[in-house]
């Protein structure tokens, strides 16, 4: 079988084939796909994004296609940067201008009011316009400062307190058996083997 992984981000693209390794499922990517229109992740939730961008590009390929929209989600920061975790220091935001933001955004706030969660809804769409939609969550803790070299995004400012260590710290596989996007793909993949 083969998957269209709809993502421009790197770091997602490499935890996802990492997990569909040994699935028998082939993985392509967006690099496949000529002319692809842009897509604006407009939407007030995860799943809202996660359908827009497996639709619009399943509809575009004629494929079948999974999309992830992701992100972190501050108890103490009313929820941001939420949806707009790609883009919280601004349009064009680089990660390290994201984790900017957020480190000074908590600065002074004590360890329980640190607390926070990665989310994920993966999307799962046909080109007939048949989406099915998964969830994954991560808890954790925002750190006071960058630790790890690993991941992507805000890894490095995410405490997994089973771990007492940053996500940016801790292997790939061991990310992937823990993470927000490893449970939202074992349960697309759990799906997809039903068929
Ligand atoms: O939309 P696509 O093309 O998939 O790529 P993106 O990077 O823009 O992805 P999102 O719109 O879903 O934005 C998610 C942001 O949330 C952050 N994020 C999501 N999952 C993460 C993870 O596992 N570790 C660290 N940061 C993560 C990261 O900064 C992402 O840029
Ligand atoms: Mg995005």
């Amino acid at each position: 079988m083969e998957l269209m992984v709809a993502t421009t981000n790197k770091g997602k693209l490499k935890e996802i084939r990492r997990l569909l390794a040994d699935t028998g499922i082939q993985v392509k990517g967006l690099d496949e796909i000529p002319d692809l229109p842009e897509i604006v992740e407009d939407g007030d939730t995860f799943e809202a994004n996660a359908r827009k961008k497996a639709l619009t590009v399943a509809r575009h390929c004629g494929c079948l296609t999974l999309a992830d929209d992701s992100g972190l989600v501050v108890e103490a920061l009313q929820g941001e940067p939420g949806v707009y975790s790609a883009r919280y220091a601004g349009p064009g935001a680089s990660d390290s201008d994201n984790n900017q933001k957020l480190l000074a955004a908590m600065t002074g706030l004590p360890r329980e009011q640190r607390e926070a969660a990665f989310h994920c809804a993966m999307a799962l769409c046909e080109p007939s316009g048949v989406c099915h939609i998964f969830q994954g969550r991560l808890q954790g803790l925002i750190l006071e400062e960058p630790r790890g070299g690993g991941g992507f995004g805000y890894d490095p400012l995410f405490l997994v307190p089973e771990y007492g260590k940053a996500l940016a710290e801790l292997p790939l596989e061991i990310k992937n058996r823990i993470s927000h996007r490893g449970e939202a793909l074992r349960q697309t993949l759990a799906y997809l083997q039903q068929q």
